[in-house]
């Protein structure tokens, strides 16, 4: 068991594509505790998506490494579940079925079959889709999509979950319904979130830190905002509350001034 501020420990990740000899990200160094919501912030085309895929396993890093909970990431894994802004259920499975192969395919050795069916319905009735649970994606709304989409990564019990942007296609009242049910469901399990976002606010709501990323390539963390707001947060309450205000002017400061600060940039 790894001491509670590494247990997802990202150490010197480069990521140089094909023969390039820049990198898009250079030397990135993170370390995340058990139950911490850290977001990750940066200029599009900075190399986000990249960092959370090194950390999926998807994308090998061509220097450094992962460690999540004290085993190295060699590739993908159950451990961390991932939900990719645009869902990816399948459109000839219902709901139920949807979350029910991941459970299946995680779950089989520690759940028997009953238990397999309860836990299903219980990660459904977790985002309140329980009612839906017999409908094809087809038929449902796009915030339900990505209601599915979380109640299925949940469902494999990862020890970290992965959100590469999982509001950005929603519309604004969906996005901060769905903002505040992570919300509640970080508060009720404990579960420990990578998040990549392009949206101040939502990073500043939903975050224990912010890791700011500068501009590509040879990207690096530019900057780390600690996000001292007690929860449970109320988007309502927090919009007039100065420390909200001014953790918002830090990052939206950085991303307009000092995100190509010399000396990181151009290292
Ligand atoms: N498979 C790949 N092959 C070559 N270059 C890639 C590949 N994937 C990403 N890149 C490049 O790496 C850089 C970072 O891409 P990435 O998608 O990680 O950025 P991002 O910060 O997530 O962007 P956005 O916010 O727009 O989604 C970009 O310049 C992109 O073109």
């Amino acid at each position: 068991m790894n001491n509670r501020a590494d247990f997802l420990d990202i150490s010197q990740v480069t990521v140089a594509f094909g023969r390039s000899r820049v990198p898009v990200l250079n030397g990135i160094e993170l370390k995340i505790a058990r139950g911490e919501y850290v977001s990750v912030i940066g200029h599009s085309g900075c190399g986000k998506s990249t960092l959370l895929n090194v950390v999926a396993g998807l994308l090998p890093a061509s220097g450094g490494g992962v460690v999540l909970d004290g085993k190295e990431v060699d590739g993908p894994g159950p451990d961390r579940a991932v939900v990719f802004q645009n869902h990816s259920l399948l459109p000839w499975l219902t709901c139920y079925e949807n979350v029910k192969l991941a459970v299946d395919q995680t779950l089989s050795r520690a759940m028997g079959r009953a238990e397999r069916h309860a836990w299903t319905l219980e990660n459904l009735a977790l985002v309140r889709m329980a009612q839906a649970k017999d409908k094809r994606p087809g038929e449902i709304s796009g915030g339900m999509k990505q209601r599915i989409g979380i109640a299925r990564a949940l469902a494999m019990k990862p020890k970290v979950l992965l959100l590469d942007e999982p509001f950005g296609a929603l519309d604004a009242l969906t996005r901060a319904h769905l903002q505040d049910q992570v919300m509640q469901i970080h508060a009720g399990l404990g579960t420990t979130v990578m998040m990549i976002t392009h949206d101040v606010d939502e990073a500043v709501l939903l975050s224990d830190r912010i890791v700011m990323l500068t501009n590509g390539p040879n990207a690096r963390i530019g900057e780390i905002l600690e996000v001292d707001l007690p929860r449970p947060r109320d988007r309502l309450a927090l919009a007039a509350d100065p420390r909200f205000v001014a953790a918002r002017a830090s990052v939206l400061e950085f991303l307009h001034h000092r995100h190509t600060a010399p000396g990181l940039a151009a290292a």
